[in-house]
């Protein structure tokens, strides 16, 4: 049996992780309360401490101590109680649950994690404090991906083992794997290529407005299409990120502390030096070429996020009989980078299944020798390489186009801003351009406006026949930090 101290758990690990494993209810003894371990944080305004406290710390409103999570249960943490409705969604970590605060009415999610071991216990508090850091992180929200703020918190004994109990803001939505997989984002009758492009810029827009401020803090690890929640209405999206599970303190992580971590989150959306990572140990990556470090300790969320992007803008513009009746170069490069896209997603997916099954059966070790064999990492680097050659094909079609806003492809404008995301964001492994403003770059792109004027200039010469028609090309683009006027002069003779 495998034991591999410093692997980290995923999303859709089948088997709960041991040290997580759900605690039977039926074993809970009635002291399961008797040495609550209260946490609270300073209310980042300086006001008021926040309600933290331990589960079942007013337990006269309750017939139980220990309070079974089901709809109608009541559960209070700190001062406050909270009434259960519907199981929101269900992780490796832990269940998640709608509920309603009996004091202000306002409606919450309130995820419970049961810990077997005291490691892991701090670990599921690190969760609920990184989530209270969110709040000093970004301060004016206005148009950006929603984060869930934490309300309250508390850990207590529970039978063998522990149980948190995090109440957090609940994001509107669903996850979008879900929401892709439901076909339900786009509206019936209008273009869906020009719905996908749109779809997709929001939400590069609106979480890299989150993810800039956010990254100089913290690194999420685990940002991909189940964490990103998506709220769709009449063509507007809003879009959230939930789950800090896994996220660790950036500055930490990049001055060598990622040496202690294994690769974490979802591995159909890892780098190549992730996979490296899991596969070979932090030694492989220390020995391998700089710009693969440089990838794992910077980019790790960028690239998942493109990837996520990526997926939303092929599942999204998927009808194929649309596609293949439009014989423009534009459309033909947007096939390729969807064939493209299929290919990764089949041998991403396949892998992952391979080490979820090999996991399942405590056979880590040989999984990631026989992937380590089969160099795995390199066969995703391809697959990055082959993303970026079609995104580029699709990039050049779009300068090349002559459509432009209300044709096929929607704003051609906002559909290139998507794809030079999207070839910032989706790494290969090599070395990019500007890697300190990494989430930077992608907000300058997204919250770009940009309007063109144009003008008339003729002159007229004093002699011959010829007459020049100049045409003035004014472009002002109003980025996220400043505004460029960008002047063109076009000549016909
Ligand atoms: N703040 C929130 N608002 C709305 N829904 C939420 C919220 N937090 C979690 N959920 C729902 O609960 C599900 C599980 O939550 P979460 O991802 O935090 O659990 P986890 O055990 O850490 O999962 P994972 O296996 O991905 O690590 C999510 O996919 C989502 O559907």
């Amino acid at each position: 049996m495998d034991s591999d101290s410093d692997d980290e758990y995923w999303g859709t690990y089948q088997r709960l992780p041991q040290e997580t494993t759900r605690l039977p209810f039926s074993s809970f003894s009635s002291q399961g309360v008797s040495q609550s371990l209260d946490f609270s944080w300073n209310d980042p305004c300086g006001s008021a401490k926040l309600s933290a406290g331990s589960i079942g710390s007013t337990p006269s409103i309750f017939s139980q101590e220990t309070v079974e999570l089901e709809p109608g249960a009541l559960i209070s943490v700190g001062s406050r109680c909270f009434e259960l409705h519907d199981l929101l969604g269900v992780g490796s970590f832990g269940s998640v649950w709608c509920a309603t605060c009996h004091t202000s009415g306002a409606t919450v999610a309130l995820k419970e994690i049961l810990s077997l071991n005291k490691e892991s216990m701090e670990a599921a508090k690190l969760e609920a404090q990184r989530l209270h850091a969110l709040h000093d992180v970004i301060q004016d929200r206005s148009g950006c991906a929603a984060l869930p703020n934490l309300l309250a918190a508390a850990t207590a004994t529970y039978g063998n083992g522990y149980r948190t109990v995090m109440v957090m803001e609940q994001i509107p939505g669903e996850p979008l794997r879900q929401a892709l997989e439901g076909g339900q984002l786009l509206v019936p009758r209008g273009d869906p290529m020009a719905q996908a492009v749109y779809f997709a810029s929001e939400m590069l827009r609106q979480l890299a407005m989150v993810m800039h401020p956010l990254s100089k803090r913290f690194l999420h690890r685990d940002a991909n299409s189940q964490n990103i929640l998506v709220q769709a209405s009449s063509g507007q999206y809003h879009f959230g990120l939930i789950d800090f599970g896994l996220a660790v303190d950036a500055m930490s992580w990049s001055c060598g502390g990622w040496r202690g971590y294994g690769a974490s989150g979802d591995g159909r959306f890892w780098t190549t030096s992730s996979w490296m990572l899991f596969t070979s140990g932090p030694e492989a990556l220390d020995s391998a070429c700089e710009d693969l470090q440089s990838e794992y300790t910077l980019r790790t969320d960028l690239h998942s996020v493109g990837l996520s992007a990526l997926q939303a803008l092929v599942v999204l513009s998927e009808d194929a009989d649309w596609l293949n009746n439009h014989g423009e170069v534009a459309m033909e490069s947007l096939r390729n980078l969807r064939e493209a896209w299929k290919q990764y997603w089949c041998y991403a997916s396949s892998c992952w299944e391979r080490v979820l099954d090999a996991f399942n059966r405590d056979a880590r070790g040989a999984i990631k020798m026989q992937l380590r064999q089969e160099l795995v990492h390199e066969t995703f680097a391809a697959h990055f390489t082959k993303l970026h050659e079609c995104l580029l094909q699709v990039r050049s079609s779009l300068y090349a186009s002559k459509e432009c806003r209300g044709g096929k492809l929607g704003d051609r404008c906002l559909a290139l801003r998507v794809v030079e995301a999207l070839l910032h964001m989706i790494s290969t492994g090599r070395r990019w351009t500007d890697g300190c403003g990494a989430w930077e770059q992608v907000l300058e792109l997204m919250c770009e406006t940009s309007q063109t004027w144009t003008g008339h200039v003729l002159f007229f010469p004093q002699s011959g026949l010829a007459c020049a028609s100049f045409i003035l090309l004014a472009e002002v683009r109003s980025t996220a930090r400043k505004n460029v006027w960008l002047l063109w002069m076009r000549c016909y003779a």
